[in-house]
Parts: structure tokens; sequence; C-alpha cells
């Protein structure tokens, strides 16, 4: 038997809610209102701080997390990521004699130090989120030289596999979130030590000696020469390895995957070019054995050097997210729950009457058939979307009551659904699908977001690709125009001219409006539904056209019309692209 949910979504043309009969209305609309009342006070709490309660283990433990996230400054979304990036170290030269019988004092003999790993990056179509790059990476050391000429193995080279659509940058000198490069690192372990020590301890890093002759060597001109070529050297690299840094940073805009093909008729042991993606650090080069220092004035050179530091550099990565739609609303506008009412339950995005539930960008799927139903909207299960917590609970009682034992299986219930409407969700909705296109769920959007209030605003990059952008407001507070013309300050504050990307509104907890079934509250309703469409038209006109759409997310009301909107701006924006 069909339920009206309120009386304000049915009196602006809103369909009915189709229940089973098992289902109890009053039961229902005493749960509406509960829930409802407990989300509207708890966000408040958490919005003005000093009324939250910290005393709430869960609540603080919230705070605190989220407090964590706003501190990384979008560094732990998972489309962005700052990872530290250390080539291999060199290994070190030998210092060592030739000893055989009948030859007590045998030429120099100490091999030479193995290259370094160097660490490379290359796009992959097999990942599709960053969370699986490490924050730091370094590849493995060169192997040290050692007597008798035998040099060390070279580092194995690191690949660092990232996904298509991933931007590189180099992060500059002045970036207080970049590591510090070699030298930098060396200086600062050098802080606080006198002259002396300083010396001891620079040379310590650069050179090894033949056993018990490490005094006597610092005493001779010849080790004296070699430690200045060795110095002006360095110093060179240095110069060489910053000016490159400013004039040319390493920028990869990795959207293509690369396909190496060798020519069939390529010699064999050519090196396979490019198979291993694109170069970010070298790995140090190896330290030389003491044959290297054998010279007329020198006929028994007692040193070595070591391997040089890899090279360290700091990249930021950046994941295009691919959502054509992307929607931006203040936290608890009910953003998670339109995202999981039009995927039928399927993306996995937590729902909660706190602030700031979503802390990542999260993309679902909508798939819509040819006469606009979509699959969202068939999902018996997924008609009410209520906090992940509820929804727990309800199952933990089901099970406890034992009532999944008997339950029907998704592709069970999909077939009844099938028999009954003809169309049915999950795999069967793929003979019926006729569009899809993909929506972000957003971390909520607030007041000042640019001066990183709240979650700040970095995770808006997101959605730098999408299409289009809807806004998502809270249609039960009092003042909704409120949230949107903040909302569009903040994104124009973030890039300007990205407030053009909006399409639509969302006046989304609309069931909330009339629930108590008032004329006069319904009155109320349309009156504010009528403020909020003028509020769109005198200040949103530079977008063009919007729309203002009043829904439920929670109960699936008006979504059909939603979805059909969002079909079109994508449908119009690809056709624009193509062109
Ligand atoms: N009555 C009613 N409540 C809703 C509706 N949509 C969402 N809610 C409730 O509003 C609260 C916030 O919902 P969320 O979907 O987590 O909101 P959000 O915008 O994703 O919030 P953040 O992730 O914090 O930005 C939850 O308690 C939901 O159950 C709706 O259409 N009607
Ligand atoms: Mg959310």
């Amino acid at each position: 038997m069909p339920v009206p949910i309120g009386k304000f979504l049915p009196a602006v043309g809103e369909c009915m809610l189709l229940t089973s009969p098992a289902f109890k209305p009053t039961t229902f609309c005493r749960r509406v209102a509960f829930f409802s009342c407990s989300a509207t006070l708890k966000s408040r709490a958490i919005y003005r701080d000093d009324e939250s309660d910290w005393n709430d283990p869960e609540e603080y433990r919230r705070r605190r997390k989220t407090e964590w996230k706003r501190r990384q400054g979008g560094q732990s979304f998972l489309d962005h990521l700052i990872i530290n990036v250390r080539g291999g170290k060199g290994g070190d030269g030998c210092a060592a004699f030739h000893r055989e019988k009948w030859v007590p004092f045998g030429p120099p003999s100490g091999g030479n130090g193995g290259r370094g790993g160097d660490v490379y990056i290359l796009p992959t179509s097999e990942l599709t989120t960053l969370s699986s790059v490490a924050k730091r990476v370094r590849a493995d050391n060169g192997g040290n030289g050692m007597g008798e000429w035998q040099n060390g193995k070279n580092g194995a080279p690191l690949i660092i596999r990232v996904p298509l659509g991933t931007i590189v940058r180099q992060l500059s000198r002045d970036d207080p979130r970049r590591a510090k490069d070699e030298w930098e690192a060396e200086k600062e372990s050098l802080d606080g030590l006198d002259a002396d020590e300083r010396k001891a301890k620079m040379r310590d890093k650069r050179w090894v000696h033949y056993p018990r002759a490490s005094e006597s060597n610092v005493e001779r001109d010849t080790f004296k020469e070699a430690e200045q070529v060795l110095l002006k050297q360095e110093r060179e690299r240095r110069i060489a390895r910053r000016m490159k840094e400013l004039d040319e940073p390493i920028y990869l805009d990795l959207d293509h995957e690369e396909v190496v093909e060798i020519a069939p008729d390529a010699p064999l042991g050519q090196p396979r070019k490019g198979d291993f993606g694109h170069l970010i650090a070298s790995g140090g080069v190896g330290g030389v054995g003491n044959p290297h220092f054998l010279s007329q004035e020198n006929r028994s050179p007692k040193f070595a050097t070591r391997g040089h530091e890899g090279e360290r550099v700091t990249l930021s990565l950046e994941l295009k997210l691919l959502a054509d739609i992307g929607l931006v609303g203040f936290p608890n506008a009910g953003k998670s729950t339109l995202l999981r009412a039009l995927t039928g339950g399927r993306a996995k995005t937590a729902v909660a009457g706190y602030a700031f539930t979503t802390l990542n960008p999260v993309v679902g799927v909508v798939r819509v058939a040819e006469d606009g139903t979509f699959e969202g909207g068939l999902s018996r299960h997924g008609m009410i979307h209520d906090e992940t917590i509820v929804e727990e609970q309800e199952q933990k009682e089901r099970m406890e009551r034992g009532e999944l034992a008997d339950a029907l299986t998704r592709n069970q219930a999909s077939q009844i659904e099938a028999d009954q409407k003809g169309y049915s969700s999950g795999h069967r909705f793929d003979l019926m699908e006729r569009f899809r296109f993909t929506i972000a769920d957003n971390p909520g959007l607030i007041s000042k977001a640019s001066e990183n209030v709240g979650l700040g605003h970095s995770f808006l990059r997101s959605m730098e690709r999408s299409l289009a952008l809807v806004y998502v407001v809270d249609f039960s507070v009092p003042e909704p125009w409120e949230q949107l013309a903040v909302l569009r300050e903040e994104l124009e504050q973030y890039q300007p001219g990205m407030s053009r990307k909006a399409r639509m509104v969302i006046a989304n907890k609309a069931d909330l409006m009339g629930a108590d079934g008032d004329p006069e509250s319904v009155v109320e309703a349309k009156e504010k539904l009528r403020r909020l469409e003028e509020f769109v038209k005198e200040n949103m006109s530079e977008e063009g056209r919007m729309e203002v759409i009043p829904v439920s997310a929670k109960f699936s009301q008006n979504l059909q019309k939603v979805v059909g909107l969002m079909m079109s701006f994508v449908q119009e924006a690809r056709d624009k692209n193509d062109s």
C-alpha cells in the first residue's frame, strides 16, 4: 500500500513511497521523527565548539580524527598524496691490497661500490586509487666493493605504480612539506658540533680507510688533494641539481599507459626503453676502490671513497578523479545519503548525524535504463537509507532474531522483483542499462573552508575534472539559501569560475517539512521553496538556469527527476568534449 511521507513532498508533486504489506506506517513515522530530530541536534552540537560534549569518548575520538584530517591540509585524501622518494645510496669502494703466496706487497685491489637503485614512476590501468602508494619510498643501496677487485652489485631499480590520471609534481624548495635533500640533511646532522668534529664526521661520510691507516692518511698530501677534488665535484653536482630543480622540476601528467614495444629485429640485450616508466630519482654513484688513487706519488693508496647518497625528491601525487558529477554541500546536508540512494546502497559511504562524517571523496556509479528508471530506485532494500549505525544495528537485530537465515539472497530478491516489475537491480540491470555516469560524494564544505576551517577545501581538487557540480542543501534549516551563498563563495575562492560548473540545487530532507501534517507548515515549506528558487534566480544567474529540486534522499523520493537532469548534464558535457 502506498504511504505518503510528510505532507510537503506529495504537495510538490512527489510520488508515493511503495512499501511491502508488512510495513507499519505508524512505527515508521515515529522513527522518521526520532532520527531526524537527533540528527539535527547532534549536528548542531558539533558545529558549535562550546556546546559539544567533550566527555563523550566517541565524539572526542571523532573530533580528533577530523582535526587530524584538517591538519593534513588535503594530504591524506586518497586522491592526493605527498611522497618522499630516495634513490638508493651507492655502495662504498674498498681499500684492500692483493695478497698471495710469494707476493707480500701486492697492488691495491679494492673494488668499486655498486650504483644505488633508481626510482621510476609507472602509470598503470590496474590501479584506481593512490592508496597503495607508500609515503616513503627508498630504492636499494648498491653493494660495497670488496678485495680482489670485486665490484659491488648495483641496487635494483624500484618502480612506483600509480593509476592512470595521476599528476606528479616535484615540491619546490620553499614548500614546507618538502623533505630535506641529502646536503641539507647532512648539514642538520652537523649542528652543534665544533669545527674538528664536523670535519671528522664529514670525512667519515666520504672516505673508507685501510685498517689503522686513517690517521696517517689524513696527513698525506695525496689524500688532501684527493679530498679537494672530491669536494669540488660534490659542489658542482649540488649546484647542477639545484639548477635542475629550479629550471625543470619534475612534472608528469600520466594519462596514458605506456606500452613498450620492442622492434622484433632489435639486437639482443638492447635496453628495454621506458620499461620502468619515468625516472624520478637516480641512485647514488658507487664509491671508487683504492686502485683509483694509485699514482707515482702514492704507490700504496690506503683509502677509497664511499658511495654517493641517492637523489631525494618530494613529490605531490594527485589523482584526477573521474567522477562526472560532484556533490557540494555543507556537512550533514545528506550528500552521502543521496549517493547511497542514487546507487541503491551500493556506494559504501558512511552516513551519520554529525559533521564531517565523510573524510574522503567516494565515487559511485548511477545506471539508467532506456525509460529513465535508475538502478538505485529499484532496490527494495535500499528504499530507506538510514544512518550507517542504525542500519548495522537493524541488521544485527535481524540476525539475532534468525530472520536472515531464511532471507532471500540479493539475486533471488532481484529475480522476484524482475518478475513483478520487469526490472531488477544487480546483473539483471545490465540488459536494460542504456546510460551510466559517476557521482562523487565529498566531505562537507563550510564557510571559510578556504582559510582551512573544517576540512579545508583541498578535496575540491577531485572535482576539478567533474563535468558538472550539484549543490546539496539541507532544506529543513530555517534559511537554506544561506548555505547556497556560502558554497558558491567557497567554490570561487578555491578556483575562480568553478561555481559556473554548478547545474542544479538539491533541497534535501524535504520529508521533514510538513511532517507533522499541519497545513500551515506545508504552506510554509512551499513558501521556503519559492524563496530558495528566487534566491537562485537572482543570485546565480551566471551559471545559467538552475533547477531547485526538493528531494528526500533518505526515503528515495523525487530522485527520478534528479537522475534525469544529471543525465542530461553529463550527456551535454560529453558531447561538448567530443566535438
Ligand atoms: N530526514 C532526513 N534525514 C536525512 C536525509 N538525508 C540525510 N539525512 C540525515 O542527515 C544526516 C547526515 O547525513 P549524511 O548523508 O551523513 O550527510 P553528509 O552531507 O554526507 O555529511 P558529511 O559527510 O558530514 O559532510 C544523517 O543523520 C542522515 O540520516 C533526508 O532526506 N531526510
Ligand atoms: Mg558524508
